[in-house]
């Protein structure tokens, strides 16, 4: 791709997070880049060093030296965004580094918007818009597979894919206007078979690709898990039961205390989303319809449903006849029983009947490594191959893919009814529009501005 992008303004941001931190860097990017802190740095003459490089010295405002820092240069194109680029590794502190920006405003930088050095580094052809894309997932990637998925993605797994099949039409579609210049001479050197086993190819790629998305958004999304039952069955002690070893778990590792998510848990790479179960707990009241008729609402909305019963209080009958109510679209479903501390051995026994069952002690927290597996088992990820097979995570990707693909629905339509050249040129041509779109050939302001404002700032 050859993008000729060129902006005089250089821009600065700090990119990392805020607060106190042992360091904090602050990155410039933009042709001034390296002058402009030259003029507020002393130390060694930055502007005759080489790239790839780092520099101790001071920086000074009118000769008071704010802190002393590390200085890295990236001389372009060899950089990040292929501009100049610096980096100011300074203390971490919020005043420091605010000083620091505003005496490099001063200067002659300027603030970067979000996503603005990801973007510049896109325009400039260090990667392509599907790749850009990835380095956000790639930030919030949160478990093994979504950082495996976005890290492939990032290093243009996903875009090889794209552009072979937009090679492809892009050959066919010159053959048919190769036709249209020999105009009324009725020549075809695109055979139509070919071409409609091309396009019957190429759909059949994308349908895969569709159906991956299920999994990509399970991925980056995480696994919508409802848990249900009656009351006191122990929804309450289990979720937290299974929130709390996930917190300590995390909390077990030295230095990554970080914000606890309230209902997600992890689990061998894999995130389950407990959606709303605030709003299940309240089905349990008295109203039994209303109660009811959410909690079918709630399993609609899940992928994964965990169905929670007291061993103490119900027979097998009982149970099996509430799970074939509850789940006449047969959603994964894993069948808990709880308080098996309360339970005789006879009455264990009396539930080996029912598929699958997992029997736990919520309170106890006895049997819940079965409980994980169940889980993970269910959600079936083992299967996936995510080593070979790409995987679509991207809501907007999917919109060009069922782009392109009602496209080529066009296309074969067309070579079906023996329309003419062009009118087949018209529509692959629309379907090679929007799988550019995926990977930025094709671009708008606004679809840019769109993907790269979602970006953090110093991105
Ligand atoms: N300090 C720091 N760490 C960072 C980044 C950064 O910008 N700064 N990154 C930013 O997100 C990521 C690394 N990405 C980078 C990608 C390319 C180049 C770069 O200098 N590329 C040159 C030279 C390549 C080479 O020497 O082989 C180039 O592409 O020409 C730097 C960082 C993660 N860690
Ligand atoms: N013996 C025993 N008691 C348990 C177990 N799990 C939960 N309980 C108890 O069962 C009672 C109900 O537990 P909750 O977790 O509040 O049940 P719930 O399903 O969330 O109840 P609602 O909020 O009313 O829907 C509490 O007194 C728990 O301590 C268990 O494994 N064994």
């Amino acid at each position: 791709m050859t993008n000729h992008f060129h902006t005089n303004d250089t821009i600065v941001a700090v990119a990392t997070a805020p607060g106190v931190g042992a360091i904090a860097v602050i990155r410039l990017s933009g042709p001034e880049a390296i002058n402009i802190t030259n003029s507020v740095f002393k130390g060694k003459d930055l502007a005759s060093q080489a790239s790839h490089t780092i520099h101790f010295g001071t920086i000074r405002d009118e000769g008071k030296v704010l802190d002393e820092v590390l200085v890295s240069l990236f001389v372009a194109p060899h950089s990040y965004t292929k501009e100049n680029v610096v980096e100011i590794s300074c203390h971490g502190s919020d005043f420091i580094v605010q000083q620091i920006v505003k005496l490099l405003l001063q200067k002659g930088a300027r603030l970067a918007n979000a996503g603005e050095f990801t973007k510049r580094a896109f325009l400039n052809g260090q990667f392509d818009l599907a790749q850009a894309e990835a380095v956000a997932d790639l930030i919030s990637s949160d478990s093994a597979l979504s950082h495996e998925v976005a890290m492939k993605q990032m290093r243009g797994g996903f875009s090889q894919e794209i552009k072979r099949l937009r090679a492809e039409l892009v050959h066919f579609a010159s053959m048919i206007e190769l036709e249209l210049d020999f105009g009324e001479e009725d020549v075809e050197f695109a055979d139509r078979d070919q071409l409609r086993t091309l396009i019957g190819n190429i759909q059949s790629i994308i349908r895969e690709l569709l159906k991956s998305f299920e999994l990509g958004n399970v991925i980056k999304n995480g696994v919508p898990t409802v848990i249900v039952g009656k009351p006191n069955a122990g929804k309450s002690t289990l979720l937290n039961k299974l929130l709390n070893e996930e917190k300590a778990i995390v909390s077990d590792v030295p230095g990554t205390t970080r914000d606890f998510i309230e209902d997600e848990i992890n689990m061998e790479g894999i995130t389950f989303r407990f959606i709303d179960t605030a709003g299940l707990r309240e089905t349990t009241d008295k109203v039994e319809a209303i109660g009811v008729e959410r909690t079918m609402q709630k399993l609609s909305q899940s992928s994964l449903i965990i169905y929670l019963f007291d061993i103490t209080e119900v027979t097998a009958a009982e149970v099996q006849a509430e799970l074939d109510r509850l789940n006449p679209q047969k959603l994964p479903l894993v069948a808990v029983a709880n308080k098996i501390d309360q339970a005789s051995a006879a009455k264990l026994d009396a539930f080996a009947s029912i598929d699958g069952l997992v029997q736990i002690s919520a309170a106890e927290g006895a049997n819940l490594d079965a409980l994980k597996q169940a889980l993970v088992e269910k959600v079936n990820l083992g299967k996936l191959n995510t080593q070979s097979q790409t995987i679509v995570t991207n809501l907007r990707h999917v919109d060009s893919l069922n782009k392109t693909y009602s496209a080529l629905d066009d296309v074969l339509n067309g070579i079906g009814l023996g329309m003419s050249g062009d009118l087949v040129a018209a529509d692959i041509r629309r379907a090679l529009y929007s799988l550019g779109e995926i990977t930025g050939e094709i671009t708008t302001d606004d679809l840019l501005d769109n993907i790269f404002t979602k970006f953090c700032i110093g991105k």
